[in-house]
């Protein structure tokens, strides 16, 4: 079977992507699953780009094989795009996915409905030895729910209601969001290249 190192640590984004590769028929490793340790990159870039390539470089010039990243957030309009890249430690260290929803709900405790709206965005990069790193964004308009619920998916999806949904991304089955999130979305744009990945 045909494999690609996922340069993740993130157990929730890994198991995406496990689903989405196998339908490629191809085995997506991430560095949870490998033998040896893998340092911690540090995400030091100012974009969501920037800080995918940190990854899939890094973690490429340490195996010396093809290596996919992805760098992903959620992107309030009340807040001017925050938590964007910061998303992962938006409430300090170490990064807990239950202290940063408390923050962003506390954040739009006076934002009411219409003014709730957010976006989940993702960009993949594939850095190749001898190759210049691609990259692929998608995102997934949504709103902020005004509590959390549900107890699928990871990260920000309990208080995240994609658009066209009344339940929010943890209380949909993941084979819909795996249909609808920015993560599928910037997977479609990669397909070409995943079908002649060797
Ligand atoms: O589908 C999603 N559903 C809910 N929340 C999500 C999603 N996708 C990203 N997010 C949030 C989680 C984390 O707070 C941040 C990603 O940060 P990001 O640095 O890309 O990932 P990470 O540090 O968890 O793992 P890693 O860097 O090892 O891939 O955005
Ligand atoms: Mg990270």
């Amino acid at each position: 079977m045909k494999q690609l190192i996922i340069a993740t640590k993130n157990k929730g984004k890994a198991e995406e992507f496990k689903i989405m590769f196998a339908k490629y028929g191809i085995n997506a490793i991430s560095l949870l699953e490998l033998e040896e340790d893998i340092p911690d990159i540090e995400e030091t870039g100012s974009t969501f780009e920037e800080n995918a390539a940190l990854k899939s470089e890094g973690i490429m010039k340490l195996l010396n094989i093809p290596v996919m990243a992805d760098d992903s957030g959620l992107m309030i309009d009340a807040l001017d795009g925050r938590p964007g890249i910061f998303s992962a430690r938006y409430a300090g260290e170490p990064k807990d996915d239950q202290a940063n929803i408390v923050k962003v709900l506390k954040e739009l405790e006076n934002v009411q409905d219409p003014n709730r709206t957010a976006r989940f965005v993702c960009v993949l990069s594939v850095s190749i030895p001898g190759q210049p790193t691609l990259f692929k964004k998608g995102s997934c308009e949504g709103k902020i729910a005004l509590a959390e619920s549900g107890s699928h998916g990871f990260g920000y999806d309990p208080i995240f209601i994609p658009e066209g949904y009344e339940q929010t991304m943890a209380e949909l089955e993941p084979n819909i969001k795996n249909k609808i999130s920015h993560r599928y979305h910037a997977m479609v744009q990669l397909e070409e290249w995943i079908q002649n990945l060797s």
